[in-house]
């Protein structure tokens, strides 16, 4: 049996992948393996653990051959696979649900503290010297308590945000999605299933948990930001896909939102001379809602398990 992995995992995942009786083809380096490179190495593997920057296609499973079991992808996202291409060959598909939830959830509620709390704003003011004597107004934000969290996508991470958020405070969840989660709404104590566009009139914070998918690419577009409270704070820890960015730019050019926290952009990486740099109240990671090392490691090893029972001609364990 013979596997690819498209890169360097984490060291214990590395190691148990060391281990393991199998032909074993990595691209070795901590960066994303080149597309000539993937569509030549591809070639008569059995199992293809791959990573979110990988985009697996028709012409990556054509170049694979018809005897490939199984893509496992080290992520909870798997927009970049072509899930109906993939069922139609019988191609078993991995993914990383729920261990990435805790991490990814904290880095939300994190985002969405620095909008509202101007963090960028302060950071640089203590590190440019216009931090002067405390002032009563200065870099005042808004906070938590008694307010209104909509969540875009009640999903587990969705939930997680919602109950993190409820301890600093939060007063109502509301979310929108296709259906109402009567379990996530009796665990948060109460959330309302809401209309996106009720939703965007009356949070105070909105944040982004759904999938990447037809229905959600540039769900967030200038109509959307302009529904919003001017007072209100944007998080997207989802995908880039999801927000029209020149929309948002033009959104925050005209103050139609108070504060932006992003974790994720089109593309990654968001070159450095891109306009939303330039906003102080827009926060922006380089995707790393889920970069705990307790995290990554499970992701990595949970890939590994899915792409070890697929080769014994197993169920995945974590499958899509
Ligand atoms: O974005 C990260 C993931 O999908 O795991």
């Amino acid at each position: 049996m013979k596997i690819l992995v498209t890169r360097l995992l984490p060291p214990e995942t590395q190691a148990r992948l060391e281990q393991q009786d199998v032909e074993l083809i990595q691209w070795q380096h901590d960066q994303a393996m080149p597309r000539d490179t993937l569509l030549s190495w591809v070639q008569g593997v059995d199992g293809l653990l791959c990573l979110l920057t990988d985009r697996i296609d028709n012409e990556v499973l054509d170049a694979a051959g018809p005897q490939l079991k199984v893509v496992a992808t080290m992520s909870v996202g798997y927009d970049h696979l072509d899930i109906p291409s993939l069922k139609a060959r019988n191609i078993q598909i991995g993914y990383t649900p729920d261990v990435l939830t805790d991490a990814t959830a904290d880095l939300t509620v994190l985002l969405t503290l620095a909008a509202a709390r101007r963090m960028k704003e302060g950071i640089q003011a203590a590190e440019t010297g216009e931090w002067r004597e405390w002032r009563p107004t200065w870099l005042c934000g808004s906070q938590f308590t008694g307010k209104t969290l909509g969540v875009v996508g009640l999903g587990r991470i969705g939930e997680a945000v919602a109950k993190r958020m409820k301890a600093f405070g939060i007063h109502r969840v509301v979310y929108s999605g296709r259906s109402r989660k009567i379990e996530a709404e009796t665990a948060l104590g109460g959330a309302d299933h809401v209309p996106l566009n009720e939703l965007l009139q009356v949070s105070d914070y909105v944040a982004v948990c759904c999938a990447l998918t037809d229905e959600t690419k540039d769900l967030f577009d200038y109509s959307a930001f302009s529904k919003m409270k001017p007072s209100a704070v944007f998080v997207n820890t989802a995908r880039g896909g999801i927000v029209k960015q020149d929309d948002l730019v033009r959104a925050l050019e005209e103050h139609k939102i108070a504060g932006v926290g992003l974790d994720v952009t089109t593309p990654e990486p968001l070159p450095t001379d891109h306009a939303l740099y330039r906003f102080p109240n827009c926060v922006i990671l380089p995707h790393i809602a889920s970069a705990t090392m307790e995290t990554r490691e499970r992701m990595a090893s949970m890939s590994l398990d899915n792409t070890l029972a697929a080769l014994a001609n197993q169920p995945v364990p974590y499958g899509v």
